[in-house]
């Protein structure tokens, strides 16, 4: 039995029916479905001569609902019926276009479903004609009734206590509303028309109200969520690539309010850039097909859902910043850079660069020390604790642990270029340039303050420390950097971890080959081999180049300057929307 095959797998909640009605398939008239709604999903069950097949299709991949009633017919014979209609008109009942003949109320159901064998997911629409009752009204608000429990059971509302009975249920009103930030110059530079064509028609079947700003110019996302009013908006969405988020992450903790701010707002990014490291690793997270790129990120926008995320915060001799995906030095960085002349041709543009670049190999002299996962973070924490949470001040260690006086000026550091740099903490977590802030126009850093020593004091003991020459030292905390550079598979969206991807300048040539190689399909982590090329999990980590060389350093594919950088991982402190 059909029916059996279906209930399976189902708990008493989820195959509980919550609406149940009998359509009749228009061109065949012995066809009958039974259509169920259960917090399951839609059941679809198909009677035919005796047999019955069903087909539920998952809250999960529904994304919305529409009610609408059938168009006027222009030009059309009078003595045409609907039933022999072709294609179908719709219009909304308030369009005042609606053909006063056809009582019938029409619930169009938008769904995404997956395919696994393909690897993708593929729209679909569920059309259900309600003509039970003799007036239009009395239609309608049957429809109307299964869009209102199927609108809850998307949104992830509990049913259970709804008396579904009740005709005069009011609709929920919807009470997100995103923010889109778009790059128009991101990547090949087709973001308004992936908007556009790929992106409205899915918010608008979900019902989802947006505001779109388009930047005019680099930095323009991070002085507009820097000043904003930010509350007016449940989700934050960039269109472009991580290089743009990298703006709004920065912006959100340049504000006072950061902790309020990341409380309220998920933030997403539909990938349209060269870089989508972000959008990649959330779509393998949640193990949603990357076909087409946009899509996962399209419908988590669309849904309700969201997981926490990892920020790392990096101090470098004149800033302090907050990044989502990763800090390079060496190869793999030298190459995200140096082929920006080839931006036109987009991702491929980082395998032909690799060539080049392993053909000329290059190693960077320095050192890297580093705070192992595994290490006891008694100290780490406590301090932790102590920002995040008022409540804990009272402890003990807490004056000890005060970051404001116990971290070292920036300006001992490197006496030339940090007394034009100096920083200060106000707060415990904000900084500012001081000879910036003299003019009044540098923004300040807020952001979790730090909780290991400053970037020019020395580090303790249970700190290791790699000295000598690199091809690469890579940090990354999600498992792709991008679309098809799955250099940490491990990672995971918050699992407090920093990866250290290390290649020391003895490794061969073959070896490099055969790591760059293996980065699209992670199988680059079989190349580990101890003193040549390492794969550390860590919490914090301080890279001090020999500034007798000249390199370049990259955070989340953005350039800063070169010398001594530090970083250190805070878990789970955003929310990032997922599908
Ligand atoms: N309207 C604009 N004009 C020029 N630059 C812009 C504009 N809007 C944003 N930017 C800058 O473009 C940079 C790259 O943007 P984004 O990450 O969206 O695209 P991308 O193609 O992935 O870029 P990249 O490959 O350089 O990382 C951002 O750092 C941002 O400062």
């Amino acid at each position: 039995m059909a029916d059996a095959i279906d209930q399976s797998g189902l708990d008493d909640n989820q195959s509980k029916t919550l609406l149940e009605e009998t359509f009749y398939v228009l061109k065949k008239k012995n066809s009958v479905f039974r259509v169920k709604l259960t917090n399951a999903g839609l059941h679809l069950i198909k009677e035919n001569d005796n047999q019955v097949k069903t087909q539920i299709i998952p809250v999960k991949d529904i994304i919305g609902c529409r009610c609408l009633r059938s168009k006027k017919q222009r030009n059309s014979c009078a003595c045409q019926s609907l039933s022999h209609s072709t294609s179908l008109k719709v219009v909304d009942e308030k369009s005042g276009d609606h053909d006063d003949a056809d009582i019938s109320a029409y619930l169009y159901i938008y769904a995404y479903i997956l395919r696994p064998n393909q690897n993708k997911r593929e729209r679909t629409t569920i059309t259900l004609r309600f003509r039970s009752f003799d007036k239009y009204d009395e239609n309608c608000k049957e429809a109307q009734r299964w869009r209102m429990i199927l609108k809850k059971l998307i949104k992830g509302e509990d049913v259970s206590m709804i008396n579904i009975s009740d005709y005069n249920i009011i609709p929920a009103k919807e009470n997100r509303r995103l923010l889109v930030l778009l790059n128009p110059k991101s990547g090949s530079g087709k973001g308004r028309i992936l908007f556009q064509k790929k992106i409205v028609p899915v918010l608008q079947e979900a019902e989802i109200p947006f505001d779109l700003h388009i930047t005019q110019y680099a930095n323009f996302a991070r002085e507009f969520v820097r000043n904003c009013h930010l509350y007016q908006w449940t989700s934050l969405i960039v269109v472009g690539g991580d290089g743009l988020l990298f703006e709004v992450i920065n912006g959100i903790f340049e504000r006072l309010d950061w902790a309020e701010v990341i409380k309220h707002i998920s933030f997403g990014i539909i990938p349209g850039g060269t870089g989508n490291g972000l959008a990649r690793s959330i779509a393998h997270f949640t193990g949603e097909p990357y076909n087409p790129p946009s899509l996962p990120s399209t419908l988590a926008a669309t849904r309700n859902f969201s997981e926490l995320m990892d920020i790392v915060r990096i101090e470098t001799r004149s800033q302090i910043l907050f990044s989502f995906l990763s800090i390079g030095w060496g190869i793999l960085s030298d190459i995200d850079i140096e082929s920006e002349i080839l931006r036109a041709l987009g991702e491929p543009r980082y395998v032909l660069w690799s060539v080049a670049r392993v053909i000329s190999l290059k190693s960077y002299s320095g050192k890297v020390y580093y705070l192992p996962a595994n290490a006891t973070f008694t100290t780490f924490e406590t301090k932790r604790d102590i920002f995040r949470s008022k409540s804990k001040v009272d402890l003990p260690t807490e004056v000890h642990l005060e970051t404001t006086d116990a971290r070292q000026r920036l300006d001992s550091w490197y006496s030339a270029a940090s007394r034009r740099s100096t920083y200060f903490s106000t707060t415990g977590s904000s900084y500012q340039s001081t000879t910036e802030s003299d003019d009044g126009e540098k923004p300040r850093m807020y952001g979790p303050a730090s909780q290991i020593p400053c970037i020019t004091a020395s580090l303790p003991s249970n700190w290791k420390c790699l000295n000598g020459r690199f091809i690469m030292v890579h940090a990354s905390y999600q498992s792709h950097i991008g679309t098809d550079l799955f250099v940490a598979p491990q990672s995971k969206l918050n699992d407090g971890l920093i990866w250290l991807l290390v290649i020391h300048a003895n490794a061969s040539r073959a070896q490099v080959i055969q790591f760059l190689l293996g980065l699209s399909s992670g199988s680059h982590t079989n190349t580990v081999c101890d003193g040549v090329i390492k794969m550390l999990p860590v919490r914090a980590f301080r890279i001090e180049p020999d500034l007798n060389e000249q390199g370049c350093l990259t955070v989340d594919g953005e350039i800063v300057e070169y010398g001594p950088i530090q970083a250190e991982i805070f878990p789970s402190l955003i929310k990032v929307m997922v599908p």
